[in-house]
């Protein structure tokens, strides 16, 4: 069984408790009391390149990455950092995250938040809406087209901006077939989580103009922000190297620093 297929059998058998704990129709309650969204597409459009900074306490790859006692002191950072956009790992058994530290991030910040899980069910997206989430991850290589296509519309329909993961030409196709305005090029394979950073520059070129492009996984730094930059990044998932760091508040500020050099503008 490949690693992403292995992550989403446990997250199936955790969704199942939660689903036999919390109904649907309360999860909508809760969702409809919860902060009306705010606007990722305008954050991740912004001028320069937008950073996305990641709250991730461990990961399938590495094992744990960082402690971080508290999810919401460390966005803080981040935002003051300049990130334009947190993405909070959900995912309990391989990531170390929960739908507390996404509430938690949420509450303490003023950008808007992304839900990083594998998402398999509109359960999951009422669930990321009802704890503050502006943007949910959808990764292609987990789904089935008619569940990509609904889950997309679903989001948009809950006030969702859909991430929509790829990492293969394929999974382009798919993803635009399926309508994603914002599509994530994952550096990294879930299957085997080798990183290959080429694949950025490879599959960016399949997508078109007014599809805002996110460059994910193995940014150890401003080079590597300015390599994706270079090839039509709007805008960069970080994670490891931030939370493995020292200071991330410094490092975000560097990458926002290199992400706004005057050269790269390529009227986003
Ligand atoms: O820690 P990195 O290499 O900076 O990568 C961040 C992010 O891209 C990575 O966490 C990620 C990208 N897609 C995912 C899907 C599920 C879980 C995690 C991910």
């Amino acid at each position: 069984m490949s690693v992403l297929a292995e992550i989403v059998e446990g997250v199936r058998a955790d969704l199942a408790e939660r689903q036999a704990a919390v109904p649907l129709e309360a999860l909508k309650d809760k969702a409809a009391a919860a902060p009306p969204p705010r606007d990722a597409m305008a954050a991740l459009r912004a001028e320069g390149v937008s950073v996305i900074a990641e709250v991730k306490r461990s990961s399938p790859s590495k094992g744990a990455l960082a402690a971080i006692a508290d999810p919401a002191a460390l966005a803080r950072d981040y935002e003051a950092g300049g990130a334009k956009v947190i993405s909070v790992l959900t995912e309990r058994r391989r990531f170390g995250g929960s739908l507390d530290d996404l509430a938690q991030v949420r509450a303490n910040v003023d950008v808007p938040v992304l839900r990083k899980d594998f998402i398999v069910t509109s359960y999951q997206l009422w669930e990321a809406r009802a704890h503050g989430a502006d943007l949910a991850l959808l990764i292609v290589a987990a789904l089935d087209q008619d569940a990509l296509v609904s889950l997309v519309e679903r989001a948009e329909s809950i006030g969702l901006v859909p991430l929509v993961e790829v990492h293969t030409e394929e999974e382009v196709a798919r993803a635009l077939d399926a309508g994603a305005k914002v599509i994530g090029i994952n550096a990294r394979d879930l299957k085997t989580l080798k990183v290959d950073r080429s694949v950025f520059a490879r599959l960016a070129p399949l997508v078109p103009r007014d599809v805002v492009k996110i460059a994910e996984s193995g940014v150890r730094g401003p080079h590597d922000l300015l390599a994706y930059a270079s090839s039509g990044a709007d805008a960069v998932l970080v994670g490891e190297s931030l939370v493995t760091g020292r200071d991330p508040r410094t490092a975000v500020a560097d990458l926002v620093a290199a992400g706004a050099h005057p050269a790269l503008r390529q009227g986003k």
